[in-house]
């Protein structure tokens, strides 16, 4: 049985994680995280009646045996949940996007001095993951490339972790290179979208929707788009319940499910 904590255990991912280590013959849930928390055990909640799982709101106060620590939490709280996580022989499996680039450096390096596995994984949906790789080999071809995301609105970065790892995952086989016209002029600020190497990405935020990515490509003559839909959270479940699977094989930290499948 791998011991699994979750942070953000009241959010909507959070919450979903939770019914699914729950329901895993594998998982056994040893402690839950949320500084929204005022309950001690979660069979306070209704809904958990016939659980014994205690509950954390600090991090200073956390004693637990967990092997594997999910953070579905903030932007502005997973870089100090991951190093609490990894300073603790803990390995992290992160889900929440925001990082910034020399904070994903800092964790790494942190995760090979102490010889914990970990993985941020901007998206565990398995038709996200694929998105990705269909749309590098796409752009070795048709270089010219537009994405757009998709989501609802609560979602506090933009643009997504996701958009910004297609954009990288492009960025390695594509010349940077500025698209459009070279005299283009915004007559309205953010008409174009965010810059990334040249590639544009664009963030919807509105109700109903849940995750959703189209990466257009545009050539002579012709066009080529891929999407892929979130239509619920329960999309992301396989991915995360792979990343607990396996993640103690390893010492280092990785970016990208793909490289667990
Ligand atoms: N990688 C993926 O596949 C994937 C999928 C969905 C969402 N996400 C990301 O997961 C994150 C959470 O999304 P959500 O929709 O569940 O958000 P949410 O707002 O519903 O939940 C976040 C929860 O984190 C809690 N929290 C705040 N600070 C915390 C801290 N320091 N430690 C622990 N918990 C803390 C909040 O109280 C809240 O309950 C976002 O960054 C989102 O982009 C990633
Ligand atoms: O709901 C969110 O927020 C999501 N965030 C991820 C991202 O930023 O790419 C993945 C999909 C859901």
């Amino acid at each position: 049985m791998v011991k699994v904590l979750v942070a953000g255990f009241k959010g909507r991912m959070g919450n979903t994680t939770v019914q699914m280590v729950l329901e895993h013959a594998d998982f056994e849930l040893v402690a839950v995280y949320d500084p929204m928390a005022s309950e001690k055990n979660l069979n306070e909640n209704p809904a958990y009646a016939q659980t014994d799982v205690p509950v954390f709101n600090q991090l200073v106060d956390i004693d637990t045996k967990a092997e594997v620590w999910v953070d579905f939490t903030r932007p502005d709280s997973v870089f100090e949940n991951a190093q609490y996580a990894l300073q603790h022989g803990i390995s992290p499996v992160i889900g929440t996007t925001g990082l910034q680039d020399d904070q994903v450096i800092q964790l790494q390096a942190l995760a090979k001095q102490k010889g914990v596995g970990g993985l941020i994984a901007p998206n565990f949906g398995i038709s996200a993951v694929l998105l990705m790789q269909f749309a590098q080999k796409a752009a070795q071809y048709l270089p010219d490339v537009e994405i757009i995301e998709m989501h609802h609105d609560n979602k506090l970065d933009a643009p997504s972790g996701t958009a910004i790892n297609t954009a990288k995952m492009i960025a390695e086989v594509r010349q940077a290179h500025k698209q459009g016209h070279p005299e283009e002029k915004e007559t309205l600020a953010g008409a174009r979208g965010a810059d990334y190497e040249g590639m544009r990405i664009h963030a919807v935020r509105l109700p109903g929707y849940v995750a959703h990515e189209q990466v257009l490509f545009g050539g002579k003559g012709e066009a080529l788009t891929i999407r892929q839909d979130s239509f619920d959270r329960i999309s992301f479940m396989s991915g995360v319940a792979v990343a607990i699977e396996k993640i103690r094989a390893y010492q280092e930290l990785m970016v990208g499910l793909e490289n667990l499948l």
